[in-house]
């Protein structure tokens, strides 16, 4: 069979590191496995434009490996090209760089690593709360440039004890974000699913299930998304729903950035709505890019869209 692997370049990086698994370097540890049993392995992390290594190798491969970090966007268009693809596995979690409907029609099974890197996610999405509700972006980059407003610091910082914290989707990642969450001392953990937790669980964590989106954002002080992206999600933090949430709440979206319309969150950041935003955001789309969604891209800064400067000051929480 002919796999096509597509994966960013890491430079020295791959080098000084060999566990960097997801890079053209180090091909995710399996060309070796790959060539002994007879398949034969192409690599490349060229992957924009219909002159692309990813348009060149696609005719006629039977298996296409990618991942959301550096994704091959599998558009419709792709997917007719290749005519013999039977398998797109995405080496991580979240696989809506695939025209899923496209790829159910062709009979392409779409896999991917369930549960691979849970952990490293949960983790980024509570370091990312406490960045925001501490207020750490703006101090550390106030004391590096040789400043230091303990006021101007101080006045923005709050504590994630005492909050309402509520998370979209409790699958392995949101649960374990309420997990690790538990310990800060939260006033209360809320949750909207479509699938509730194991009653165990649930207990154990001492979290509370909402029916409604709306409602459990109106009670929340943080929301963190922790869903897939599809339909129905696209888009699913605008301007109208972000008006639904807590006035001066903090948003936390890991999950995708076309979850949130990004210029919506931008705009309730400036004017107070949002007291901070941070993770992923997506920019409208190139026009040289054959792929007919919204592509991924982080912002520069950590501090995402960011706090809102001192416009905070009309908006304190109502729950401090
Ligand atoms: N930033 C990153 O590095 C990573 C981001 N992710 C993103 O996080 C998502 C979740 O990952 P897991 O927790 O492992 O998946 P999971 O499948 O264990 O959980 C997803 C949960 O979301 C729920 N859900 C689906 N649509 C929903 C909606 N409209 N509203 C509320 N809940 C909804 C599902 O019922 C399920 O419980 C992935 O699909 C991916 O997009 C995943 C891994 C890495």
């Amino acid at each position: 069979m002919k796999v096509l692997l597509v994966l960013y370049d890491a430079g020295s990086h791959a080098q000084d590191e060999p566990k960097l698994l997801g890079c053209t370097e180090n091909e995710l540890g399996i060309r070796k496995w790959l060539e002994d049993q007879g398949h034969e392995l192409v690599t490349t992390s060229d992957k924009e434009g219909p002159n692309s290594e990813l348009d060149k190798h696609i005719v006629d491969a039977e298996v296409i490996i990618t991942t959301p970090f550096h994704p091959g966007y599998i558009s419709r268009e792709r997917i007719e090209k290749a005519k013999n693809l039977k398998l797109c596995i995405t080496a991580g979690v979240g696989s809506d760089h695939i025209d899923l409907t496209a790829a159910n029609e062709h009979k392409i099974a779409v896999l991917e690593v369930t549960g691979s890197n849970v952990t490293s996610v949960a983790e980024h999405v509570v370091m990312t709360i406490l960045v925001l509700v501490r207020n750490f972006v703006p101090a550390h980059d106030q004391y590096v440039n040789g400043g230091w407003d303990v006021a101007a610091v101080a006045k923005d910082s709050y504590d994630i004890e005492g909050k309402v914290i509520g998370t979209v989707g409790v699958g392995r990642i949101g649960s374990r974000v309420l997990q690790r969450l538990k310990p800060f001392d939260p006033k209360e953990l809320l949750y909207f699913d479509y699938q509730p937790l194991a009653p165990e669980l649930e207990k154990q964590i001492g979290a509370r299930r909402v029916d409604k989106l709306e409602d459990m954002l109106a009670q929340c002080d943080i929301v963190t998304i922790n869903c897939p992206l599809h339909e129905s999600t696209r888009g699913l933090f605008n301007k109208e729903l972000i008006s639904k949430m807590k006035q001066g709440a903090w948003l936390v979206n890991t999950a995708r950035g076309a979850i949130c319309v990004a210029e919506d969150v931008a705009d309730a950041v400036k004017s107070g709505q949002l007291r901070g935003y941070g993770g992923d955001v997506s920019y409208p789309q190139r026009k040289s890019h054959p792929h007919p969604r919204t592509p991924r891209a982080k912002l520069e800064e950590p501090r995402g869209l960011g706090q809102s400067p001192s416009r905070r000051r009309h908006t304190p929480l109502p729950t401090i």
